[in-house]
């Protein structure tokens, strides 16, 4: 049962995919950062479903309540929503999955609400979903055995209508060959090595950084070494606290960011997707790399995906990408 899926730019900050569960349609936004299935739901406070389409689970005719069941999930901006669990029918493009676990919301916090997105679906690996007392499984995992090959793939074009196909890779929408690499799931994510970037003709050394192929994140953030190397090549680009990231002239050229995803080379980043826009206040523009804070774990959000066509294979696993 393989299918695509219409992936909708929304703001510039995430791409909604409309999807029928248990008839009822939502705008999801796809994250393989994450691996809960959540909806805004009808048992919401009415103000935290203003601007949303809401699951009504008892107008579907195939839900089934999960009793005892709960899920809470915390992102790493800080966002977090938490609920109950049933499961329905859930239908995304072409592929359909029956008993798929669906977590009804019954609190989000306020990004979602102010947000465009009627709730996730989460497409990293099953081990990091929320659910309790038994954890369960997403989407994908539920799909793989009526898809042709155990894959999913995102086709996310700047400022465009993109997709995501299951079960095949779609040739129209990438140029040359698919590069992959070997996945570590181990922390439940589209995890790989990511040793050193490249900058201006420049090659930084980023010894024990991994990164993550993460649909559910806008941006590129790296490590606070990485995003200073990068900005030291921008001319008049500083750090400002009120925007919370660096900023610099609309009119300034960029350099393009060159990342190694695991040992298969480096994925290049234009110049020209590295200004993520307007802050909004005069001519000053926000970068789309920014720091992720402490850790070693870099995240390859969006942007990436502006550039490339990603391939999520189950089987290795293992992370394709080819320029889109
Ligand atoms: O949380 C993040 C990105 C992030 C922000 C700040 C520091 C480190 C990482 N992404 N994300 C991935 N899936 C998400 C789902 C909802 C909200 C944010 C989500």
């Amino acid at each position: 049962q393989d299918g695509s899926a219409t992936a909708v730019p929304n703001q510039g900050v995430e791409y909604l995919v409309s999807t029928s569960v248990g008839g009822q349609s939502l705008n999801l936004d796809f994250d393989t950062g994450s691996a809960d299935l959540w909806v805004f739901s009808s048992l919401l406070p009415s103000n935290e479903k203003t601007g949303h389409n809401i699951y009504t689970s008892s107008n579907s005719k195939t839900f089934n309540s999960l009793s005892g069941y709960s899920w809470s999930i915390q992102y790493a901006d800080g966002s977090g929503s938490s609920g109950s669990v049933g499961t329905d029918t859930v239908t995304i493009g072409g592929t359909t999955v029956t008993g798929q676990a669906v977590e009804l919301a019954t609190q989000v916090s306020s990004t979602f609400v102010s947000g465009g997105a009627d709730g996730l679906v989460g497409l990293a690996f099953s081990s990091i979903n929320t659910v309790t007392p038994v954890q369960q499984q997403t989407f994908f995992d539920n799909a793989q055995s009526s898809l042709d090959s155990p894959l999913f793939a995102a086709y996310l074009p700047f400022n465009a209508d993109g997709a995501y196909d299951f079960g095949y890779t779609d040739s129209s929408k990438y140029t040359g060959s698919i590069t992959y690499t070997n996945v570590d799931s181990s922390n439940g994510f589209w995890e790989y090595p990511s040793t050193s970037y490249q900058v201006g003709g420049q090659t930084y050394d980023n010894s024990g950084y991994t990164g993550i192929s993460d649909t559910g994140t806008t941006l590129v953030l790296m490590g606070d070494s990485a995003v200073s190397n990068y900005y030291a090549q921008v001319s008049g680009a500083s750090y400002d606290s009120s925007q919370g990231g660096y900023t610099f002239d609309c009119s300034t050229s960029l350099p393009d960011l060159s990342i190694a995803i695991g040992g298969s080379g480096y994925a290049t980043i234009p110049g020209s997707l590295m200004n993520f826009g307007s802050t909004g206040s005069g001519s000053t523009c926000f970068g789309s790399l920014q720091s992720v804070g402490s850790g070693t774990q870099n995240i390859y959000g969006d942007v990436f995906f502006n550039a490339y066509y990603g391939v999520f294979d189950a089987s290795g696993p293992s992370f394709g990408y080819a320029v889109s």
